[in-house]
């Protein structure tokens, strides 16, 4: 991997604060190279969409924006902090895994399957992590559920275990719990993918409401029409490689690269 100077990590290369800079991202596994040098700056307050082929490496991408996956090359920082390594002169150390996981605090991951814990009821599932991570005591993490859960639609759910919830509303959950996290950014990674098709839009309105609210958010998803009304910037990526972006009205409506137009046919 490569690094850049203290100045760089503290306000993006231009001068400007970035929530997500990720520079130069090279990815493979084995003989197979997922991310051939990518670049994505996500400023505070912007939902970036990434759309793409299956397989284009649009999950990877998510997914070494917080360490999940180890870069082979480049460099991620996350509200300017270098994330997963920590750079001492000229030398570069990974950084122990308590620590990448102190840094993951900031980062709200909602996957395409919900993963709550099933033998908790839905405001244990929310409180977990605070009170177990950020020390929050019970009572304030559960007070902070109860919005929590109100701004999801699932107040009258708290009580409830998963399984006797619909797949939207573990969604919502799931939404709800990474927001207990306080994060700066939320990562979401085909949130409505594994959903029947009556349940897609409560999710997508709920994530609409947290854009609307400000939250920084990087959302890879096939949803073109989220992409369109809620998407500051749409990132399209074929091949391990960023082909086009720009603002929906420009990527979505006015591509100019063929293999946007190809991949949109199929998709609108
Ligand atoms: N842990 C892994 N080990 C080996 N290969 C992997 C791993 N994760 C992903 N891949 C491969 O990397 C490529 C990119 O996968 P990735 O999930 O990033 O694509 P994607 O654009 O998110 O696709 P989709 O829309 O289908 O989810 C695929 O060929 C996938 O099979």
């Amino acid at each position: 991997m490569t690094t850049g100077s203290a100045a760089e990590a503290a306000t993006g290369r231009g001068g400007e604060r970035l929530v997500v800079e990720a520079l130069g991202i090279h990815k493979s596994y084995g003989s197979l190279e997922v991310l051939k040098g990518v670049d994505l700056r996500v400023r505070p307050g912007e939902v970036t969409c990434l759309l793409g082929p299956s397989g284009s490496g649009k999950s990877t991408l998510l997914r070494c924006l917080n360490h999940l996956e180890r870069v082979d090359a480049g460099t991620v920082r996350i509200d300017g902090e270098l994330v997963g390594y920590r750079v001492k002169g000229d030398k570069v150390y990974e950084l122990p895994k308590r620590e990448v996981a102190h840094q993951r605090r900031n980062v709200g991951m909602v996957f395409q399957r919900f993963n709550l814990f099933p033998h908790m009821t839905v405001v244990q599932n929310v409180i977990e992590a605070p009170t177990r991570v950020l020390g929050q005591s019970k009572a304030e993490a559960r007070e902070r559920a109860r919005e929590l859960l109100a701004q999801v639609g699932l107040a009258d759910k708290a009580q409830a275990y998963p399984v006797q919830l619909s797949g939207g509303q573990q969604q919502r959950v799931a939404i709800a719990r990474a927001l207990a996290m306080q994060p700066k950014l939320m990562l979401f990674d085909e949130p409505t993918s594994a959903l029947d098709p009556e349940l897609v839009g409560e999710v997508l309105d709920v994530m609409r409401r947290l854009a609307d609210g400000g939250m920084t958010m990087v959302v890879v998803t096939h949803e073109i029409g989220f992409a369109r009304e809620v998407g500051d910037t749409v990132v399209f990526l074929d091949g391990g490689v960023v082909v086009e972006e720009g603002t929906p009205a420009d990527v979505l409506s006015r591509p100019q690269h063929e293999r946007t137009r190809s991949f949109l046919s199929k998709v609108l």
